[in-house]
């Protein structure tokens, strides 16, 4: 079938110009020249709105979204509510349900915007996932050449995938369509929305944040995978010199692609992985790093790569008084968030000089669950039991960072299960038993990793430092945490397991008790954040789930 004829099947669009698979290069001259102006209506008028630097027709491509949609816009995110799907979706404010009864309507009416427009789309064939044996084929389908360009630094360009047209996943993106809540059911202008009967992703409105391309994909990924008995993961993960393999859970913010670019060890990927039979697989082609007050001697690989060309730098002011298209992008002001704390890099793997040969890796050794704890009580690191790992796992505690989702402007506390209830499509317990059978069988150590603050709250304390979390980590890696390695010392109000010594770190600072200037506010603040565990474990239920308290 045509491409043609195969749009106007899944999505009724009919007799629009394709650019279908331009390469890199392309797209970025095509957002050059077409997004220019037309993304973030309300930007310095003088400016471009999307335009190269320095490094010429290669360099670097900085795009700014809607300034309403600098993060994920989690209020206006859907499944349509299929009744073959509504059993097994795991229901929540961050997922909400589409009435089936207004989707295809609601199809139709883009379709018909779209058709009315006659303007061209974009169309970029990629891949999600490396592993062939489940790879899901995606088709991009928008407005902007900026989101195709995303798409394909974010995904794997080509891998041999059985009867890909049965399994291909369009994604249709286009933020110049604007829903009418009353009309279409939506709550705003704006929706993502996930029919997973018909295997179509739809970004509709000001969702132009580049994040909500490669996030509704990962979504599909973790509806799919349990499907077939497999682990899809919130995680990024890395491997040693030894074919030791290491996954690294986190929220949003907690490190996962800081602490996984590690010029020692090839990296796997830093967000989105399966554990499969065959081991550890990237879901992704590319990196989506944060750039808010980068340090680029503690994070080199991610500081080399800005320079790299054909890369998507997100909401970076530009200079003052400077055109971008004589910035160097290392003079780029990285402190500067006065259009948002969540300014982003998106860069192919291949900027990388040590990833791992296919994105793939062996079994973990290593698993790593990293908080970035606001309130300083946990300790930097912990050593975690089955039973440990299973709690904090379904808990996934940390502090919400300002920036990644639309409305949170300062940390809070979040409760987040498998360190990503956002995307989870399916029930937590789905995934903690998948997690819990790989570990027994591969015997994999883990350890809580908390990069949050030390010595007092957000606000009094300091974040922990960057070198003193990849010591932590470098030994947790090593095995110089293990149980015949080094004592532990029990946290009383968390019940965690505490090294007392690390080579590289200060042992007073691994008990945060240590760190604080009065014990006793430290008592009441680490009692205050273990009753809202509690109560985070009653209200989920997670008893009923068979996971065992531990605090
Ligand atoms: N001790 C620490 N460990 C890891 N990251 C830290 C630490 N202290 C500060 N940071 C900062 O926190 C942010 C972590 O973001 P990132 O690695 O992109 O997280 P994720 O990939 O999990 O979303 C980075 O901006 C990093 O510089
Ligand atoms: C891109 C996102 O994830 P992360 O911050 O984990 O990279 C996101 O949550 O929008």
């Amino acid at each position: 079938m045509t491409l043609n004829a195969e749009l106007t099947n899944t999505l009724g669009l009919e007799g629009l110009e394709y650019r279908h698979n331009l390469t890199k290069n392309q797209l970025f001259d095509e957002a050059l020249a077409n997004d220019r102006g037309r993304i973030r209506a309300d930007g310095p008028d003088d400016e471009p709105k999307a335009y190269a630097t320095a490094l010429g027709n290669e360099g670097p491509l900085v795009y700014y979204s809607d300034p309403s949609c600098t993060g994920r816009p989690v209020q206006d995110t859907f499944a349509v509510a299929w009744p073959e799907i509504e059993d097994k979706v795991w229901w929540k404010s961050d997922f909400q349900k589409f009435d089936p009864d207004h989707f295809e309507p609601l199809l139709e009416r883009v379709a018909a915007h779209l058709n009315e427009r006659g303007q061209h789309l974009y169309v970029q064939d990629v891949y999600c996932g490396w592993d062939p044996a489940y790879a899901v084929p995606y088709r991009f389908v928008g407005e902007f050449a900026t989101h195709a360009l995303f798409a394909t630094n974010m995904f794997v360009e080509q891998i041999e995938v059985d009867n890909p047209d049965d399994k291909r996943w369009t994604l249709l993106n286009v933020p110049s369509f604007h829903c009418d809540p009353e009309r279409d059911g939506t709550k705003s202008q704006r929706a993502v929305i996930v029919d997973i009967r018909n295997r179509i992703g739809l970004v509709l409105g000001r969702a132009d944040y580049c994040g909500v391309v490669k996030k509704t994909m990962f979504t599909v990924m973790n509806y799919l995978l349990p499907e077939i008995g497999e682990l899809p993961m919130h995680c990024s993960a890395n491997v040693g010199s030894q074919g030791d393999g290491a996954i690294l859970f986190g929220l949003s913010g907690t490190g996962k692609t800081t602490l996984s670019a590690d010029p020692d060890r090839e990296l796997i990927g830093d967000d989105e992985h399966a554990w499969t039979a065959d081991g550890v697989s990237n879901f992704e082609g590319g990196c989506y790093a944060k750039l808010i007050d980068l340090d680029k001697d503690a994070e080199p690989v991610i500081a080399a790569a800005l320079s790299t060309p054909g890369c998507v730098i997100e909401n970076v002011p530009p200079l003052p008084g400077k055109p971008m298209s004589e910035t160097d992008p290392q003079d780029l002001d990285l402190t500067d968030d006065s259009i948002t704390e969540n300014t982003r890099l998106s860069y192919p793997l291949s900027a990388n000089p040590n990833v791992a040969e296919g994105a793939r890796g062996p079994h973990p050794e290593t698993i790593v669950l990293l908080t970035a704890d606001a309130f300083g009580v946990l300790p930097p690191v912990s050593v975690l039991d089955a039973k440990d790992v299973m709690y904090h796992f379904v808990s996934g505690f940390t502090a919400k960072l300002a920036g990644t989702e639309v409305g949170v402007t300062e940390p809070k506390a979040a409760f987040s299960a498998c360190f990503g209830s956002p995307f989870m499509a399916q029930k937590p317990s789905v995934y903690a038993e998948i997690l819990a059978r790989k570990m027994k069988t591969h015997k994999a150590r883990c350890i809580l990793l908390n990069t949050g603050w030390s010595g007092g709250p957000h606000g009094i304390g300091k974040r922990i430092s960057i070198k003193h979390t990849r010591a932590l980590l470098n030994a947790a890696l090593n095995g110089d945490l293990d149980a015949d390695k080094v004592d532990y010392e029990n946290h009383p109000v968390f019940n965690l397991a505490m090294p007392t010594a690390c080579p590289g770190v200060p042992s007073e600072i691994l008990n945060p008790r240590n760190t604080w200037h009065d014990a006793s506010a430290y008592d009441k603040q680490a009692e205050k954040l273990r009753d809202m565990f509690r109560d985070n474990y009653k209200t989920k239920n997670f008893d009923a789930l068979g996971i065992e308290a531990v605090m």
